[in-house]
């Protein structure tokens, strides 16, 4: 599928209790200084228009029918496509808005998948609350993933903010579990994924990868455990004999440091919180979630539902905004190869 140049961002509303729909709203409203391509929400009029009701007189919800609406109804309100919809009650989430999350997220994805959308950004959702009405992903990347027919394993999340970009190697799994997921096989498949995704997606020609160590100084000689010599090391060593500029095992401690963040454009870390922390401690209100290796693009912001901030008023839009600039441009240069 060849996503079109001039279609509308999809985006989904996320756990309409959560920052989702007031953050989306916000960067509506802050389109034209973002230089933000058109997008339409999948969904949730409603909710919409009672979030605009706190906001300023500028903000107003187009309801539209088709996305090729979206483009000219843009410039003057925030396109909402159909007649999902439901109450908005901030930080409170019930069974009726993880429906109306999961349905949003769904439709968005079809319309990404059917070219109608030139990709998708979603709104934040509670894992436990979609969990509770049978949403069998770990995150909505495994969902993504499985709507475009991709293998979940092939689905690589990278956090990108302007200081860092990361990918976990691992994703939502218990730390007692992390060891006995990491393979020599499982770090050389999505480093080659990062590699094509950041030369097809991001222009990087020849990605610098630097390679996180799962133990505290690389594993000291395996005196602080094996892994990184056993398992991480062949995995690099592999990587670069077919041509990927991969490094390390880096001790993780230093690996974020300004200096030594100048020498990579990606650390590979082993587990989430490795990837996380860096990213939200620099760039929390920029941080960006892109799934790589997919068919579509799909990114998200960094940040979750916040429910405890839900609809006062305080919750930063700057990570959606950066979701959704970053698809736009990702959009724009896959449209720009095909
Ligand atoms: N992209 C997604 O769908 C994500 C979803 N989650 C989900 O979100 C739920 C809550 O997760 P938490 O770990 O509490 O993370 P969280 O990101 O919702 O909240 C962490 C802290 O950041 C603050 N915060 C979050 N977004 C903010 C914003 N836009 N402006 C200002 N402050 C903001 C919150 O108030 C809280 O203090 C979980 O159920 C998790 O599954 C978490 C991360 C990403
Ligand atoms: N911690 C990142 C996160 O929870 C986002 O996951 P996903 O829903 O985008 O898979």
């Amino acid at each position: 599928m060849t996503p079109f140049a001039d279609s509308p961002l999809a985006v989904s509303l996320g756990d309409p209790a959560g920052v989702g729909p007031e953050v989306i709203a916000a960067a509506w409203l802050r389109r034209e200084c973002a230089e933000l391509r058109p997008f339409f929400v999948a969904g949730g009029r409603d909710v919409l228009d009672q979030v605009g009701l706190t906001l300023a007189s500028a903000f107003s919800v187009i309801p539209i029918e088709d996305p090729a609406e979206a483009a000219v109804a843009f410039a003057h309100g925030l396109p909402v496509l159909g007649a999902l919809g439901g109450p908005w009650r901030p930080g409170e989430p019930d069974t009726d808005g993880s429906w109306l999350a999961y349905d949003s997220l769904k439709w968005a994805a079809a319309m990404a998948r059917g070219g109608q959308a030139s990709g998708m950004v979603t709104g934040p959702v509670a894992k436990a609350r979609l969990s509770e009405i049978g949403f069998e992903y770990p995150g909505q990347t495994e969902f993504v993933a499985a709507a475009c027919g991709v293998n979940a394993d092939n689905a690589v999340m990278m956090l990108a903010g302007p200081s860092l970009r990361t990918v976990p190697l691992t994703i939502h799994v218990a730390l007692a579990d992390v060891p006995g997921l990491i393979s020599t096989a499982l770090i050389v498949r999505k480093a080659r994924i990062v590699a094509e995704a950041l030369n097809r997606d991001f222009g990087i020609a020849a990605p610098r990868i630097a390679i996180a160590a799962l133990n505290p100084h690389a594993g000291e000689e395996g005196r602080m455990g094996e892994e990184d010599t056993t398992i991480v090391a062949p995995a690099i060593a592999e990587l670069r004999e077919i041509g990927i500029d991969a490094t390390g095992p880096h001790p993780a401690d230093a690996l974020f440091t300004p200096r030594s963040r100048q020498t990579f454009d990606v650390a590979l870390c082993m587990y989430h919180d490795q990837a996380l922390i860096p990213i939200k401690a620099l760039n929390f209100d920029e941080g960006v979630n892109v799934t790589l290796g997919l068919p579509i693009v799909r990114t998200s912001p960094d940040h979750g539902t916040a429910f405890g901030i839900a609809g006062k008023g305080i919750a930063d839009p700057g990570a959606m905004i950066a979701a959704i600039r970053m698809a736009g441009e990702m959009a724009h240069r896959r449209a720009a190869r095909a």
